[in-house]
């Protein structure tokens, strides 16, 4: 099992605070939650092996660099839409899977309604999206949809996490590293994080 990475970085703190906010708007919050998915993806993707490739500049030829594997992201639907807002535009190349998985409100426990996965997964480094890692139910259960498809190396980005969530996550899938921007004290009665930011989609979404 691999210990969670936190992202300490001052400007991804900031974001997350902004995020946090109860009075930033839906506008702030998607603003903030792509910028804070971005710095993410870019420490999650730092050891991603590349080939080197030949480039002509305008004065030379110098050695490039382009990645040696596919690249899928795999958002859970809703929330893990706006991290992917936040990353596609650093890999337009990237494939972009979906899985569906949306909380009980009473028990907490996920219910799975939708995936689209494609048959690259095998080969791919494969990035899952959410951005609240909770009781860890619905990133279980898609890390769980994803192996059953192929994949081999998955890593979750996920915003906020807490005890509970990087729990079951190191029990479930000890395999998958986590990266994230904080590790939260725990979980309410309602399975919510405290602190928090609410509810991640209706923020994002405004509903
Ligand atoms: O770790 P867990 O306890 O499973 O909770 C976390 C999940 O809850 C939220 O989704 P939600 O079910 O609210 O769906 P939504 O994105 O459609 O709002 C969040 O985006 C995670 O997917
Ligand atoms: O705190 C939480 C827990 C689950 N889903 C959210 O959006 N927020
Ligand atoms: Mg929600």
């Amino acid at each position: 099992m691999q210990q969670p990475v936190v992202v300490q970085h001052p400007l991804a703190q900031c974001h997350l605070a902004a995020i946090r906010a109860v009075g930033t708007s839906s506008h702030d919050f998607r603003r903030h939650l792509n910028h804070l998915a971005r710095i993410l993806f870019i420490q999650a993707t730092s050891g991603l092996p590349v080939q080197p490739t030949q480039v002509q500049t305008p004065l030379a030829q110098t050695q490039g660099a382009q990645l040696a594997r596919p690249l899928v992201c795999v958002p859970i639907l809703r929330a893990g839409l706006g991290l992917l807002d936040g990353i596609l535009p650093l890999v337009p190349e990237a494939v972009v899977a979906h899985v569906g998985i949306k909380r009980n409100e009473e028990t907490a426990l996920p219910h799975a309604y939708y995936a689209n996965l494609p048959a690259s997964l095998p080969e791919a480094d494969v990035f899952l999206l959410d951005p609240m890692l909770a009781t860890g139910g619905s990133a279980c259960e898609a890390a769980r949809q994803l192996k059953e498809a192929g994949a081999a190396r998955i890593t979750l980005i996920c915003v906020v996490s807490c005890p509970e969530g990087l729990a079951a996550m190191a029990r479930t899938h000890p395999d998958i590293p986590v990266f994230t921007a904080a590790i939260d004290d725990g979980l309410n009665e309602r399975s919510y994080i405290v602190p928090g930011l609410g509810d991640a989609g209706d923020r994002y979404f405004g509903t």
